[in-house]
């Protein structure tokens, strides 16, 4: 498939700080790619040497296989979408869509055939004549993009544009993102802190940490095979066990949790340091309620249930490891089936081997852990 955008090692510094650190990808034509990261990871830099706002200090960004180097932002085949949205106030729908090629000197029922057939295309036909203070908040963002769309890039940059909406909007318009990007078939870079908007709407994600990428992977590659620590935990929702490692007697890689339970790992894993930490990663909808026993390549833990967090199918338990201070979180499912457990319960809970992965304990933390 043919590359709408193909990134290869660049690198932007400011001063002695490196912002971004020989940074590689390609998006293929159509596709919907994503760069998600913490604040302060990169992620803007990243977008303004696309965008040729930035000069990189090395490496090379091109559009269909044309080098960028020394093009400026406007003859660029690429637009961006602001969290603002930048939407004119005191002009009406139809004029902030015509802009841009009104700029570019066209003129006529040219223009405004094609404004028609974009606002048919973000599902808007009947708005033209609309002032943007008449808008809902999706509205805008269908209108900002439109805008853009226009100008027939060839890459749409969208600059965590669902920043500025309310919670529930936001959820909206994930799917209205997605589903637009499918129609309208211009391949969209969106970056975004939020994980979830990530994974909803794209097809391949980029996960950014301190100035590189950890991980590219479609949002079921990162979620079950994250290759790292950091993607681990900022992808999804995970339990972070810290172990660790020694061998057994037939060369298995062992983990040893709070100094008294032992897991098999089906990952073998440098052991020669007993003293160095791991952390061993468990996702809650993969841990088993009370498992019973006979499970072949399964681990046990038992716990006591310090909450039970009723949230409909998102319901959840929280339990302490015997032993330890630490709380896990264990999916709770609406089955009827669980309905015996009560706060205060010893229980156990199991999952199989298979669902855990293990790395080198790492620094970062995604939350106030200590
Ligand atoms: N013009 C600049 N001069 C110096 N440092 C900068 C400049 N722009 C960004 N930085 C630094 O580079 C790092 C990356 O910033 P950037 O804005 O790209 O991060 P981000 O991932 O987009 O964060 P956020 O999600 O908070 O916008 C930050 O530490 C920031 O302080």
């Amino acid at each position: 498939m043919d590359k709408a955008l193909s990134v290869q090692n660049i690198t932007k510094r400011f001063g002695d700080f490196t912002a971004v650190n020989q940074v590689s990808f390609d998006v293929e034509d159509g596709k919907f790619f994503s760069i998600l990261g913490p604040s302060g990871c990169g992620k803007t830099t990243l977008l303004r040497m696309i965008a040729g706002f930035y000069k990189p200090d090395s490496g090379t960004i091109l559009f269909n296989g044309k080098n960028m180097d020394g093009v400026a932002p406007n003859k660029r085949p690429v637009n961006l979408v602001f969290q603002n949205l930048a939407l004119f106030p005191m002009m009406n729908v139809h004029e902030n869509i015509a802009f841009g090629l009104r700029r570019r000197g066209e003129k006529g029922p040219g223009v405004d055939k094609k404004v028609r057939e974009l606002l048919e295309r973000v599902g808007l036909p009947e708005s033209g004549k609309k002032q943007i203070s008449q808008l809902s908040g999706g509205q805008k963002q269908r209108i900002a993009i439109a805008r853009c769309l226009i100008m027939e890039p060839t890459v749409l940059l969208l600059d965590e544009p669902l920043g500025a909406l309310d919670a529930k909007l936001r959820e909206h318009m994930k799917v209205e993102l997605k589903n637009l990007q499918s129609q309208v078939g211009t391949t969209f870079v969106y970056i975004t802190h939020d994980q979830s908007e990530a994974m909803v709407m794209s097809d391949m994600v980029a996960v950014m940490n301190n100035g590189h990428f950890e991980q590219i992977g479609t949002p079921q590659e990162l979620y079950h095979k994250p290759k790292s620590s950091f993607v681990a935990q900022f992808v999804g929702n995970n339990n972070k066990l810290r172990v660790k490692l020694h061998a057994d007697s037939s060369g298995n890689t062992i983990a040893r949790y709070a100094d008294q339970y032992d897991f098999k790992l089906a990952q073998k894993l440098e052991t020669a340091n007993e003293n160095e930490e791991y952390d061993l990663f468990i996702r809650p909808e993969a841990v088993i309620i009370n498992p019973g026993d006979g499970r072949e390549n399964f681990h046990i833990l038992p716990v006591d249930v310090t909450s039970i967090l009723f949230d409909g199918g998102n319901s959840r338990l929280l339990v302490q490891p015997l032993g330890t201070e630490e709380e896990l979180v264990v999916a709770l499912p609406q089955t009827r089936e669980y309905d015996y457990i009560r706060s205060k319960d010893r229980i156990q809970i199991g999952w199989d081997m298979n669902k855990t992965v293990c790395f080198k304990r790492s620094d970062w933390k995604l939350y106030d852990e200590e």
